[in-house]
């Protein structure tokens, strides 16, 4: 049986920032709508009461882990404009439950990649994906100068300020966010996602900066052609053929996509996918690679495989156990969710809790 193997260094039992400990709809009117849901929790809609702001509310049980998420996300937040921005944090209870709760700026625009998915009317360049991945750069960068690893890099996780085309894009979830180096990832949590999963994770369970950089490259290689570089066959989360071309850095630039694609945004994702992390290209080498600090081509990509990336694995699967699971969502908290986004929320929570049991059955 697998056992946590995790060390903290850093003391995350108390926060070093006030936080609010009256009831939060006493600041906040809370909406049913949900922004989103991942693993450790959901997003709603929120809007301040005296200003009228629209935000963000993230609400998870209280734990040394959820504290390290919150104290790692605020401290990552200030002075970087990529990153998303933590407003207020609320100690409070539900149900004799403890709770924090995370109130964050609302990123109106939503995830990147289904904002590149509905451009349609707008071509999408390699021009637009430097924009973007520059962006994540700049985040990483902030958070890497910092010594604090984000380890859980992926489009989820990319929110933009707004519809616009000149929308700011965004790194928010600090739930696997770690300061310092090298820690032996704990076995029995399901710490990654199979397409973005560097490959000392899968040979080592080392888990530093470095496994940023890998993810990164698998995000911009998406960002360039619509599919991911890694990927398995016949609707596995994660097969071990997939897991052995991860370890062996074996992809491909396909000559049908790749054809008008720039040498130097192959080169900058090969030394990203650098299966070795100590002569992966680090966040200082991305910064000054000329790709991103020179002008890059305005030729249209064709991102129609983008959707396979969202859907290509287990939709049926998830689809099938939907409605389950958006009624195990609406029982917890109290709180039900609506609004465009449920079906499609609801669909990913359970294709995310399949990948959490597949995850943790190899690992036991
Ligand atoms: N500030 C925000 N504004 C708008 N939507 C947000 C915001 N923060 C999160 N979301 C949405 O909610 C989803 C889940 O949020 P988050 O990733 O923080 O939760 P999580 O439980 O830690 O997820 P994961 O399963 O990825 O670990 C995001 O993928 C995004 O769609």
């Amino acid at each position: 049986m697998a056992t946590n193997q995790s060390t903290t260094s850093a003391d995350y039992t108390s926060f070093p920032f006030a936080t609010n400990r009256n009831n939060i709809t006493d600041d906040y009117e809370i909406s049913p709508e949900a922004l989103g849901v991942g693993i450790n929790g959901k997003v709603l809609k929120c809007k301040h009461r005296r200003t009228g702001q629209k935000c963000a509310l993230k609400i998870i049980k209280d734990s040394i882990k959820a504290r390290q998420e919150v104290i790692l996300h605020k401290k990552a937040c200030e002075n970087c404009q990529y990153i998303v921005q933590v407003l207020d944090v609320y100690e409070n209870k539900f149900r004799s439950q403890r709770c924090i709760l995370i109130v964050m700026e609302c990123m109106e625009g939503g995830e990147l990649f289904n904002r590149i998915q509905q451009r349609n009317d707008n071509p999408y360049t390699e021009r637009d994906a430097a924009r973007y991945i520059l962006m994540i750069v700049q985040a990483v960068n902030h958070l890497h100068k910092m010594d604090i690893a984000h380890r859980d890099l992926k489009p989820e996780n990319l929110l933009l300020t707004n519809q616009s085309n000149d929308a700011i894009l965004k790194l928010g979830d600090f739930g696997f966010a770690k300061e310092g180096h090298n820690e032996p990832l704990p076995l029995t949590s399901p710490l990654f996602t199979p397409y973005y999963v560097a490959p000392e994770i899968l040979y080592h369970n080392r888990y530093d900066k470095a496994c940023d950089i890998w993810s990164m490259g698998v995000i911009m290689y998406i960002l360039l052609c619509g599919y991911p570089p890694f990927f398995s066959e016949g609707g596995h989360t994660i097969s071990s053929r997939m897991k052995n071309k991860i370890k062996t850095g074996d992809y491909q630039f396909p000559d049908a996509e790749w054809r008008n694609i720039s040498s130097e945004a192959k080169s900058t994702i090969q030394r990203m996918l650098t299966v070795d992390p100590v002569q992966r290209i680090t966040i200082d080498g991305i910064l000054t690679s000329s790709w991103l600090t020179e002008l890059t081509s305005d030729r249209a990509i064709n991102m129609n495989a983008l959707q396979d990336v969202e859907t290509r694995q287990q939709l049926e699967a998830a689809v099938a156990s939907a409605t389950d699971d958006q009624r195990r969502i609406d029982d917890d908290l109290d709180i039900e969710i609506s609004g465009p986004e449920a079906s499609r929320i609801a669909k990913r929570a359970a294709k995310r809790k399949q990948q959490m049991a597949v995850d943790n059955e190899e690992h036991q």
